[in-house]
């Protein structure tokens, strides 16, 4: 994006992100969940997210539904405004991530560049794709907002898998099939992968999860 703003100047604060972090006991970082509507990245981003919350750590949920409610409210589903969607939802990750915070995402976020670009916002460990590569066929089937039902008879056009394209990451951190495993077994994972790397969380440890779904 060109930068339109001139005679602006960068303030050094005095608190930093590792003034944060230390004070809330734990890394910061982001969880980005990639996947087709209905692959299971709402459902799962608030179980890993009340996980985290659940033993202290500072979390917060970016949902793409609910983040269209107001910050992006202008932005529709054409190449371009979920594009714009992607790199705001980043920039404002990249803010709660400088507060020290553990953000988790959940937006379709359908184009490889885009995520790619997030992601260099972001230091090495401090991104987490976590792809949630489930059949289209299993999305359609759950359709748990009746969109596939309208997508196919032409009540909404541009919807992903449909009529618009969904492109898969190339290396995520994490890939679970949701269609084959439960909703139980795909948090496990997430959270097993934190506490493997544990180099981000500081002084503070991770117990394993105790999921009722
Ligand atoms: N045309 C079209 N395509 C895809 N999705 C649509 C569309 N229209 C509305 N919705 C609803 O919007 C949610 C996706 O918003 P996102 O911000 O995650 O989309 S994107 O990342 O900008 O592609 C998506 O939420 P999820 O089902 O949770 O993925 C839908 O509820
Ligand atoms: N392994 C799983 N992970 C996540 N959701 C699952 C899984 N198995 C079944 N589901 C169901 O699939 C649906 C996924 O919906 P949702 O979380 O809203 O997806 P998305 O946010 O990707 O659109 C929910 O009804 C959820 O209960």
């Amino acid at each position: 994006m060109e930068n339109r703003s001139s005679n602006v100047t960068w303030h050094e604060r005095r608190l930093t992100r590792d003034d944060y972090q230390r004070r809330n006991g734990h890394g910061s970082l982001v969880l980005w969940f990639t996947g087709l509507s209905g692959s299971g990245k709402s459902t799962l981003a608030q179980l890993v997210e009340e996980q985290l919350f659940q033993q202290g750590w500072y979390t917060y949920l970016l949902d793409g539904d609910n983040v269209r409610h107001g910050l992006n409210g202008d932005l529709g589903f054409s190449e371009a405004d979920r594009r714009e969607n992607i790199r705001r939802v980043g920039e404002v990750s990249r803010l709660f991530v400088d507060a020290g915070v553990v953000v988790l995402t959940a937006l379709i976020s359908p184009y490889r560049e885009d995520r790619d670009r997030v992601r260099a916002l972001f230091g090495p460990a401090d991104f987490v794709e976590i792809f949630l590569d489930c059949p289209l066929e299993v999305c359609e089937q759950r359709d748990p907002k009746g969109l596939y039902r309208k997508a196919r008879a032409g009540e909404l056009p541009e919807f992903t898998g449909i009529d618009s394209p969904y492109e898969e990451p190339l290396a995520p951190e994490i890939t679970i099939n949701t269609g084959r495993h439960g909703v139980e077994e795909c948090v496990v994972r997430i959270i097993s992968y934190l506490r493997q790397h544990s180099a981000c969380w500081r002084n503070r440890t991770l117990a394993a999860p105790v999921v009722a779904a």
